[in-house]
């Protein structure tokens, strides 16, 4: 027998054993998960048998309180107990489908041989919990498999730096309990389970990469030391994946003090979200918070105007003409996104400390309670050393005040009585029996009806001034809107802000703001009304950081301030307005105090379409293919519209004879992309159009706007309409080149007429012209 052949044979039989400890493990949970669920039945069942109920007296109230509590914890700790045991089975169910895909054999300085090490997504003790059968890959002494190939090799652990040497570094694939691959790797590592990966079908899911952590990502991944950690990675080199297993191995390393809860994952749109959502359950953990700036926004600004979302921004920017109202607007995106014009609202806030901000009356059934020039001579005559934001604390307390002097007074009024009358029977037999409850509990008598009548009265009054006084309690007594206007009004006295100002003003008329004034106002809103930081969430991670403005960024770091940060991005990425010109968050040198992690190889695509891509951008020729054949991209020129649709539709009929799983056919616009849709609807039964309210996507043809294909992939991509008329601004080079990097196995480009000029300097001989 071959060494290969007896390798494998050795290899499988502890397979073997070890699935066999597994299903032993298995069983014994199965048991006690029985066992447990029986007993929460049960529980569930005689709740209120054991539950001593007695509400005679104030102390038996408590007493009720404190049993009802402690049958409540006991039954939900029984639940939590459930939950785990089910996430452990399912994770022993994984494990006995692919116990593990890495081995190193490593010796400790000054032991006597060297011990395997087996690397899994999961832990495994041998029969009596004494040995490790599998190790976690996120376990310590597992950073060394990724970190180095055979030779010296060291890893940290509580204790201090462990060193030795690993003498052999081995590969598996493993199915259904079977060994399907095995490779040694050498000094030079030939990855071959990674080029195994790369080469199959991309899906509408991200994956796990565990298995092939490359040495860089895993810097990003067990990096612990920085408050911010900016990675600046080229297309398809794993930035997302990398955040994913980030997380994983955070709540792993962490699992005493941090949970999902503690982090949030800030994506570029709905549809990435749910495209991302599965890798940490599949990884044995709950998912966290995941948002889009815009949802953020959206939810804390949405009843107040009707706010713009980044994508219409981006609709407009892509159909933008030289007409003066757009090169305003083109202005003005990018001196709101600036740090510069946060400085402009501080300084105006500033003044506002002594002078400028409006008030709103406050009023109840149609009158006013509260005259607005009371409550801003109320405001203005608090200490002015004290923050603004405390100083409306402090007015909302005075005006609680007066609330409840008026609250006094309305009772005996007409109305209250007419209400009285009005009541539903329901509302006032329920009215009615509180009352008598509260007589028994006061020991009150209320013989007469005009008791009666006051209690009732006060009921209704205080019902109706219920939704006044929330109202006030989230400070709506202050005129955001007016006072925000104001400041325009004052830029406007500048001769260099006078349009954008007035085209503002005008905006915030019509109640509406544009997606470049939304974080300015959010801001200004904030240091009005104060706003409580997020300080539960510990980690936040920003994908796609370079579409963020500085302005943005710094919004986000004031919201999160206890958290450590993870930016991702790729400055060629850049596809807005505020971002193609100016520095974005990972540029380099916007944050002093982060740790910049550069990665140049990129695995997503074939050799071919890298090779291809890179020569749309500067700096492009530093991008390192990971070696893996393809075909060259193909370049395609039509002389029609109709042409070209007719083109796109051979294509993806050609494309889904290979076996293709996800086929995208990637235009500028939306309004382009539902034109296209609707003919390939003609002609197939399945396509999807994906919108910005898009959230999940299957296998199959899929249409979309170039703008919404960020971060995500497909086996092959059809460029749509990349003509000389279509494509023509060097501002659209990055929208270019971020969708023809979205391909995995097969890159084609159709035009209508002459080619976009941002494809002018790439090689002829890089792709194929048919
Ligand atoms: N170490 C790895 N092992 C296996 N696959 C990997 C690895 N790193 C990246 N990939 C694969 O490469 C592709 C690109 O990864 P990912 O989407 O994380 O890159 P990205 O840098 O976020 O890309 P982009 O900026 O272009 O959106 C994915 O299919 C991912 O599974």
């Amino acid at each position: 027998m071959s060494s290969e052949n007896e390798q494998r044979l050795t290899e499988q039989t502890r397979v073997d054993r070890v699935v066999n400890t597994i299903e032993q493990k298995q069983k014994v949970l199965k048991e006690t998960s029985t066992e447990l669920k029986k007993d929460i039945i049960d529980v569930r069942k005689s709740f209120w048998d054991d539950v001593t109920v007695n509400l005679d007296d104030p102390d038996d109230v408590i007493e009720t309180q404190a049993s009802l509590k402690q049958q409540a914890e006991f039954l939900s700790e029984r639940e939590r107990s459930h939950g785990q045991q089910s996430e452990r089975m399912k994770t022993l169910e994984d494990l006995r489908d692919s116990p593990y895909f890495g081995r190193i054999d490593f010796q400790e300085n000054g032991e006597p041989q060297a011990e395997p090490i087996y690397i899994g997504i999961s832990s495994l003790m041998d029969e009596n919990d004494e040995d490790f059968l599998i190790y976690d890959w996120r376990a310590p002494i597992s950073s060394m498999y990724y970190n180095y190939s055979p030779g010296p090799a060291e890893y940290e652990t509580m204790d201090g730096t462990i060193e030795g040497e690993i003498t052999l570094k081995r590969q598996f694939i493993i199915r259904n309990g079977q060994i399907k691959g095995l490779f040694n790797t050498g000094v030079t590592i030939g990855d071959k389970l990674l080029q195994n990966l790369l080469g199959s079908e991309s899906s509408p899911q991200m994956r796990t990469i565990v298995s092939t952590i490359q040495k860089e990502q895993n810097k990003i991944i067990r990096n612990e030391r920085s408050r911010y950690l900016v990675v600046q990675g080229v297309a398809g080199s794993g930035k997302t994946s990398a955040a994913m297993q980030r997380v994983a191995y955070l709540l792993y390393a962490h699992r005493e003090s941090l949970t999902s809860e503690n982090m949030v994952l800030f994506s570029p749109n709905p549809l990435f979200n749910s495209y991302v959502a599965t890798v940490l359950p599949e990884l044995g953990e709950e998912n966290m918070w995941q948002t889009t700036y815009n949802e953020y926004v959206q939810k804390e600004l949405g009843a107040t105007f009707r706010v713009e979302d980044p994508f219409e921004q981006m609709e407009w920017f892509l159909e933008a003409s030289e007409t003066s109202a757009d090169q305003y607007r083109n202005e003005a995106v990018q001196r709101k996104s600036s740090l510069a014009f946060k400085d402009l609202i501080d300084k105006y806030v500033k003044s506002l400390e002594t002078d400028g901000i409006h008030f709103q009356n406050v009023r109840f059934r149609g009158e006013t309670l509260i005259d607005k020039n009371d409550i801003q001579t109320y405001f203005y005559s608090l200490d002015g050393s004290i923050s603004i934001p405390n100083r409306m604390d402090l007015t909302y307390e005075w005006l609680m005040q007066k609330i409840k002097a008026v609250q006094r007074t309305e009772w005996e009024k007409l109305w209250v009585e007419e209400e009285i009358q009005l009541m539903d029977k329901e509302d006032y037999l329920e009215g009615f029996r509180k009352l008598e409850k509260d007589k028994e509990f006061s020991g009150a008598t209320f013989d007469d009806f005009d008791r009666e009548r006051e209690w009732l009265s006060k009921r209704v009054v205080k019902k109706r001034l219920l939704p006044l006084k929330q109202k006030i309690k989230k400070l709506a007594f202050v005129n955001v809107v007016k006072t925000y206007r104001d400041f325009y009004t004052e830029l406007k006295n500048d001769p260099d802000w006078e349009a954008i100002a007035e085209a503002t003003i005008e905006n915030i008329h019509k109640k509406k703001l544009l997606w470049e004034d939304a974080t300015a106002y959010l801001y200004f809103l904030d240091r009005l009304k104060g706003r409580r930081p997020l300080t539960h969430i510990r980690h936040v991670f920003i994908d796609e950081a370079q579409d963020y403005s500085p302005f943005q960024f710094a919004y986000l770091k004031d919201l999160f301030p206890q958290a450590k940060m993870t930016l991702l991005g790729d400055v060629h990425q850049s596809i807005y307005l505020h971002a193609i010109t100016n520095p974005t968050p990972i540029s380099e040198g916007q944050e002093e105090k982060a740790e910049r992690i550069t990665l140049m190889r990129s695995y997503r695509s074939t050799q071919p379409i890298v090779t291809f891509t890179s020569q749309l951008i500067e700096g492009g020729e530093e991008i390192i293919p990971f070696t893996r054949d393809g075909e060259k991209p193909a370049y395609i020129e039509t002389s029609s519209q109709q042409e070209m649709q007719k083109r796109t539709l051979k294509l993806v009929k050609n494309l889904f004879t290979k076996q293709h799983e996800t086929v995208a056919v990637i235009c500028k616009t939306s309004r382009e992309s539902e034109a296209v849709s609707a003919y390939l609807s003609e002609h197939f039964e399945y396509v999807q159009l994906i919108g910005k309210e898009t959230h999940t996507y299957k296998k199959g043809l899929v249409v979309i706007p170039a703008y919404l294909a960020k971060g995500i992939e497909f086996d092959a991509v059809i460029l749509y309409n990349a003509s000389h008329t279509h494509y023509a601004k060097e501002s659209e080079r990055n929208l270019f080149y971020t969708a023809c990097t979205r391909a995995m196995h097969e890159l084609y480009i159709i035009s209508n007429g002459g080619m976009s000029p941002l494809m002018k300097r790439v090689d002829r001989n890089t792709y194929e012209t048919i």
